[in-house]
């Protein structure tokens, strides 16, 4: 955010003609930043240069009662405006379906509603050209936009606030923000599924030691592994959706806490804004932040996936693993070791996820000591949320990024497997098919893995009579069950790592994606 010392850009014309659309057109815009990336926020100390030319401070849209304005540093110290204009698109749409609904409830006439609208579409393509500026004495994109309407259209828009506070207001542009954000979270989310199920169908076949504790545990097909994180995501997706139905209810009309004596039409405005329908108590409306808690949760909770892929991504990169190969496009380098190919992105992916869940504990905190119902605490509850959905959308960017662009390394991967028994689970089950009690079976086993320690080999290695003088029960059809192809093709059981039931589980995914074949 570039913050600039500006002078005024709207300046009060002579003689507004109000309430005409005449003045919608008068062009009272004085041009001096036009950096297209950030919009530039007036300082605090701005002043409005009055139609005698002398100075003096503009009016709080709120300062009928105060005798003097606030210090500079309250004015700093209290300003939203320096992020809350994101919200700039959601705070328009919710203006022009008040207006509207005022002028059917007959609350302003219909020409005062015109005015509004096309003065609210004017100001929306300005801040779209980078041409607004936006003050930091008008605290928040609210009064910004209010104020800025009021200059340019007069009258008519000093009726916009007309059963409307700016606690329902700020919640309605949060809830409407929130769920655009849950629709750009919801595509990433699918776009990362789809390139781990294409990876996963790169390699059908190839087997990978399955960890626990970081330990080899089992052998597990890599298609079975990658088709994990994209049910974890699938959670994750879940949730999001979930969340969003209950983001989904208006608080417009709320008020600041208590309604309103004004005949307003709560239900025209929530189907106007897509809404399934107004909130039921207007305090509730306006005091809680449930539902950013609940998406930060939501967010908190993919990240931390995210954070584990990139965590085993980078594992796996190693030198000490080397089971995979990220392509140039997804690593960096070192300024100082010249053979140096790190996988940045992977790691701050993992990084990140520090400050997701961050984001959650701070509106967390933040939420727990208020009393009903607005208190301005809850102005910060919105950088973390903007701070949340950016990482978010950028881990699963880049997740996905890396997904397109990494190779497994199989003959390494093959040449490891031998190491640490993964088939000795296998070989206890082969023994419970022979008919000897499980915890039997596993002492067996595991006396078969101190032969094979000894004998520093394989327990595919052993011959049949080293098996016999370990138990009896071995035969010679032993040899089915031992080295990991033949340990993985044994799994059957539903949503295990066996063959038939990984293929499936791919081809279903791929479906449900609508990956073509
Ligand atoms: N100051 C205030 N609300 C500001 C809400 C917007 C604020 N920038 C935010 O982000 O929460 N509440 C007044 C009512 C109002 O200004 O509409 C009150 O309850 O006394």
């Amino acid at each position: 955010m570039a913050f600039t010392s500006q002078s005024l850009i709207f300046r009060a014309p002579a003689s507004l003609p109000s309430g005409r659309l005449a003045a919608l057109s008068a062009g009272r815009v004085a041009l001096r930043d036009r950096g297209a990336a950030f919009p530039s926020v007036a300082a605090a100390s701005t002043s409005m240069a009055s139609s005698d030319g002398d100075e003096k401070k503009e009016t709080k849209l709120w300062g009928g009662r105060f005798e003097e304005g606030v210090t500079d540093a309250v004015e700093r110290f209290t300003e939203s405006i320096s992020y809350d204009w994101q919200l700039y698109k959601y705070d328009i749409m919710g203006s022009k379906a008040h207006a509207s609904m005022l002028a059917s409830q007959g609350l302003i006439t219909a020409g005062d509603r015109d005015i509004i609208l096309e003065g609210l579409d004017q100001i929306e393509r300005l801040i779209q050209e980078g041409k607004f500026e936006w003050r930091k004495d008008r605290e928040d994109v609210h009064m910004n936009i209010e104020a800025a309407l009021i200059e340019r259209v007069g009258e008519p828009a000093k009726k916009l606030h007309t059963a409307r506070s700016r606690n329902d207001q700020i919640v309605t542009d949060l809830r409407l923000w929130c769920r655009d954000a849950i629709d750009k979270i919801l595509i990433r989310i699918k776009q990362l599924q789809v390139s781990l199920v294409m990876l996963a169908s790169k390699y059908v076949d190839l087997i990978v030691p399955g960890y626990t504790h970081l330990q080899r545990a089992q052998p597990v097909l890599l298609p079975h592994l990658l088709l994990s994180y994209v049910e974890q995501l699938e959670r994750d997706a879940g949730r999001l959706v979930n969340c969003r139905e209950r983001v989904n209810f208006c608080p417009l009309g709320a008020c600041a806490l208590a309604g309103t004596g004004l005949p307003i039409d709560r239900f025209q405005t929530a189907k106007d804004l897509k809404f399934t329908a107004p909130m039921k108590n207007s305090i509730d409306a306006v005091s809680d932040r449930d539902f950013v808690l609940e998406f930060l949760a939501a967010n908190s909770i993919a990240a931390v996936h995210l954070s584990r892929i990139g965590e085993e991504w980078v594992l796996w990169a190693s030198e000490e693993f080397g089971f995979l190969t990220p392509s140039d496009k997804v690593s960096t380098g070192s300024s100082i070791m010249p053979q140096k190919k790190n996988p940045d992105p992977m790691e701050l992916v993992r990084g990140k996820s520090a400050r997701v869940v961050g984001d959650l504990m701070t509106v967390l905190t933040l939420c727990k000591g208020l009393p009903q119902a607005y208190n301005r605490d809850l102005q910060e509850d919105k950088e973390p949320l903007f701070d949340s959905v950016k990482a978010i959308l950028g881990m699963l960017e880049v997740c996905t990024e890396f997904a397109q662009n990494i190779s497994f390394n199989s003959k390494r991967i093959q040449s490891s497997l031998p190491a640490g028994y993964l088939d000795a689970t296998t070989l206890a089950d082969y023994l419970v098919k022979k008919g000897v009690p499980f915890r039997t079976s596993h002492e067996i086993v595991g006396r078969s893995v101190a032969l094979c320690v000894s004998k520093n080999c394989q327990l595919a290695e052993l011959q049949l009579d080293d098996l016999k003088a370990v138990h009896p029960v071995f035969e010679a059809d032993v040899y089915e069950y031992l080295g990991v192809e033949n340990a993985v093709n044994k799994f059957i059981s539903y949503g295990s790592t066996g063959s038939n039931q990984v293929k499936k589980q791919l081809e279903d995914w791929r479906i449900q994606l609508g990956i073509s074949s």
